[in-house]
């Protein structure tokens, strides 16, 4: 099929694809716990909790705050997402995924490209393949849905279109309430004016039951490159977080209606260190498939992120330089976990508190 031979030859990965026809883990897709970097898992000893936050409290900013500087993550409850809408989301990733394999690469993502179906990106950082197979929707996802679906793509892009519409309200209401812990308002930042609607891509993972799930990896730790990230996981757990400062995995146990709130790299930057970006990884298991989708919201391409004039001072210099995110991801698609530092202005001092040296002690 010249579809599959064109694809197969920009990215030469897609050919690991189909993981549901292996019926024992294939070398190439083995994991060592010294690849992974920390501690394989929590166990049962799940000591801390990660906070859930209902965005109704009348204390929400000052419980998103400490969630936000302790964790990097929290659950909320009371976002006001239709259920049916995350039903639907999950639905149309599911009838994605399920497609036969010469189809979905149809939709593949080109080799520089960000839209499409494929590989997890970050895969060109490690020597082994993970557990997983995603799909990235940046801007309309028209014409990759017209490849897959070629007879019947609007139901798709309707859904698509009203989730990413209620995210981009959620997500900034968000931004705020986390700039809002810190104790800035709209009135104080000079971009909040281009902020109407963020920048976003959408991000739907699925993970195949896995025939060796301790060996495997469903997608290797990493921050996400955005201001924050709002997760949608089906009812099967996965989603694992590193706690600030921490070395063990958490899990994020999967509850009906809540979405997972990740502080971003850019987010982190804008706080001036106060807030970190979560380090977290989707591990496998060997009876269920488990699809997560993720908003990854970001500022509009013209603005600058820096840290906040209000968080800096004489004592608390500005930390990183200005970017804007579409820079940013270029860092990360060259430097990945070492991004944020590769845009660090003050190297971090002894007794020096920075809320994402834990970067450092990740994947390499
Ligand atoms: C807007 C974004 C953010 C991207 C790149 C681009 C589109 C796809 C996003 C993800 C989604 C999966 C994890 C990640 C690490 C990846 O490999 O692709 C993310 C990455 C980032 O946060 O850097
Ligand atoms: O599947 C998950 O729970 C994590 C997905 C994720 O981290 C991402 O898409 O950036
Ligand atoms: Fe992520």
């Amino acid at each position: 099929m010249p579809s599959r031979k064109l694809s197969d030859s920009l990215n030469p990965h897609h050919e690991f694809l189909d993981l549901k026809s292996f019926k024992e883990l294939p070398d190439t897709h083995a994991w060592t716990s010294q690849l992974d970097g920390g501690d394989s898992d929590c166990g049962g000893g799940n000591p801390e909790t990660i906070p859930i936050i209902d965005l109704n409290n009348d204390n929400a900013t000052e419980l998103i705050g400490h969630a936000c500087k302790t964790w990097g993550v929290f659950q909320a409850i009371n976002h006001k997402i239709p259920q049916n809408l995350l039903d639907d989301i999950e639905l149309a990733g599911k009838g994605l995924f399920s497609l036969p394999m010469h189809q979905k690469l149809r939709a593949a993502r080109v080799a520089d490209g960000v839209s499409g179906y494929g590989v997890a990106r970050i895969s060109s950082f490690f020597s082994k393949l993970m557990w997983s197979e995603g799909f990235t929707i940046a801007g309309s996802p028209a014409e990759h849905a017209r490849q897959l679906w070629p007879q019947d793509y609007h139901k798709f892009c309707n859904t698509v279109d009203e989730y990413k519409k209620a995210m981009n309200k959620l997500a900034g209401r968000l931004m705020w309430l986390m700039l809002g812990s810190l104790g800035i308002s709209k009135g104080e930042v000079k971009w909040a004016g281009e902020f109407q609607g963020g920048c976003a891509a959408l991000q739907l993972n699925s993970y195949p039951a896995c025939p060796d799930p301790e060996r495997a990896m469903g997608l290797a730790a990493h921050t996400d490159s955005t201001i924050l990230t709002i997760l949608h996981q089906s009812n099967t757990s996965g989603l694992q977080v590193l706690r600030e400062g921490g070395t063990q995995w958490s899990t994020v146990p999967p509850q009906a209606g809540a979405l997972v709130i990740h502080v971003g790299d850019l987010m982190h930057i804008l706080s001036n260190g106060l807030y970190p970006s979560v380090v977290h990884r989707a591990v496998v298991n060997r009876s269920e498939e488990r699809l997560s989708v993720a908003y990854l919201y970001g500022p509009p391409s013209s603005v600058k992120i820096s840290p906040l004039p209000k968080l800096v001072d004489h004592f608390h210099p500005p930390l990183y330089r200005p970017i804007t995110w579409t820079e940013y991801l270029g860092t990360k698609a060259k430097h990945f976990d070492k991004a944020l530092t590769s845009v660090r202005l003050c190297a971090p001092r002894n007794g020096f508190v920075d809320n994402n040296d834990h970067n450092s002690v990740q994947v390499g």
